[in-house]
């Protein structure tokens, strides 16, 4: 099987190191000249990694054309740059390929999950079908072949055992899955629960307050997956709670960064000055803002995270003003 990886960032480096590991035939294809060359000369990706040894096989290239005969692509880019790249690719495809995403979020221009779109964008002839490859997943850990376990989640279920197999290894443990709209939509909104989390740790609050906002953020997630076609049981799963724990609580989480700063200082102000990394859950907090409204969704907490991020609430109201809500039963 021959794989490209597209994105020379921390998750894609991060996966093709695994296949490298695997002993298997693959390739990162990445725009940013200096992380492919650090990853060809260095054996590094210092960017994200500082100082990191990678698997000394591993080659990355920007000359996109290497996805020609590729068996299997994964797309580990930004939600933002999903629809250009899967563009790009299709006329460089030969054969029917297994596109893999693991970026979590929506496209920013319509709305769409994300296997909707690489359904749009690639051929039939050059689509075998879309995995979404996703669960609790720093690569900061990954890439130290850190134990962890993730998800293989297609409406093939072929391509999705085959997905399995590849990346499976001692550190590396894969299940598979085929409720893609369950799976998916956890994955997004996770992330804006993570910067939820992070506002509330900014503000100073402790443990017990981080537990109800996982577990009510948790019924959120339920709430609109289902309203979509998502599985209940998907939530309790690793692209639920799974992913929910661990961007919620980790220091290495970009959402819960982001989140902790605009807490401690009480205002999103800095932090869209300064920030230049990858932080899906502002887009995707605005997204599910608008699609709740049309829909009618209850979702307080992310409302509470759009009102912070869009429309200059502060923070310290927002966690006040949930408290207070009307009271009401659990479940
Ligand atoms: N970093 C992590 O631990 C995990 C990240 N993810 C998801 O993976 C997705 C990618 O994120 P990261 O790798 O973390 O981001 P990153 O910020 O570490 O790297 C992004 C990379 O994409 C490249 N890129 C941007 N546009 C491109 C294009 N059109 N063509 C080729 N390369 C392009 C950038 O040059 C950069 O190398 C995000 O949706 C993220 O939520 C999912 C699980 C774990
Ligand atoms: O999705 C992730 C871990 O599963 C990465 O989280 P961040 O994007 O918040 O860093």
């Amino acid at each position: 099987m021959k794989t490209v990886v597209i994105g020379s960032g921390s998750w894609g480096t991060a996966l093709a190191q695994t296949l490298a590991d695997n002993g298997q035939d693959v390739t990162i294809y990445g725009v940013n000249a200096a992380e492919v060359n650090d990853i060809n000369e260095n054996h590094k990706n210092s960017k994200y990694f500082a100082e990191t040894a990678l698997n000394p096989v591993l080659r990355a290239t920007t000359d996109l054309s290497v996805v020609k005969d590729a068996d299997v692509v994964v797309l580990a880019v930004p939600t933002i740059a999903i629809e250009p790249i899967c563009k790009e690719i299709d006329p460089l495809l030969t054969k029917k390929a297994i596109v893999v995403n693991v970026a979590k979020g929506f496209n920013p221009k319509t709305n769409e999950r994300l296997s909707d779109v690489i359904r749009r964008c690639i051929s039939p002839d050059h689509l075998s079908s879309v995995v979404s490859l996703i669960g609790p997943s720093h690569a900061e850990e990954v890439v130290i072949r850190q134990l962890t376990s993730i998800d293989a989640v297609s409406q093939n279920d072929a391509d999705a055992i085959a997905i399995q197999n590849l990346f499976s290894n001692k550190y590396l443990r894969i299940y598979t899955g085929n409720d893609e709209v369950g799976s998916e939509l956890g994955a997004a909104i996770k992330n804006v629960m993570a910067i939820a989390s992070g506002i509330l740790s900014g503000l100073g609050y402790g443990d017990n307050t981080r537990a109800a906002l996982i577990t009510r953020g948790l019924q959120e997630m339920i709430r609109y997956g289902t309203y979509f076609g998502g599985k209940e049981e998907t939530f309790i799963g690793l692209t639920g709670i799974g992913d929910l724990i661990v961007t919620c609580t980790s220091v290495h989480s970009r959402n819960f960064e982001a989140g902790h700063q605009i807490g401690s200082e009480n205002t999103v102000e800095n932090f869209f000055r300064d920030n230049t990394k990858t932080v899906e859950g502002v887009r995707t907090a605005k997204i599910v803002h608008e699609v709740a409204k049309e829909k009618g969704i209850d979702m307080p907490i992310c409302e509470e995270v759009y009102q912070i991020l869009y429309e200059g609430k502060e923070p310290k109201d927002c966690a006040n003003d949930l408290m207070i809500r009307k009271l009401k039963a659990e479940f």
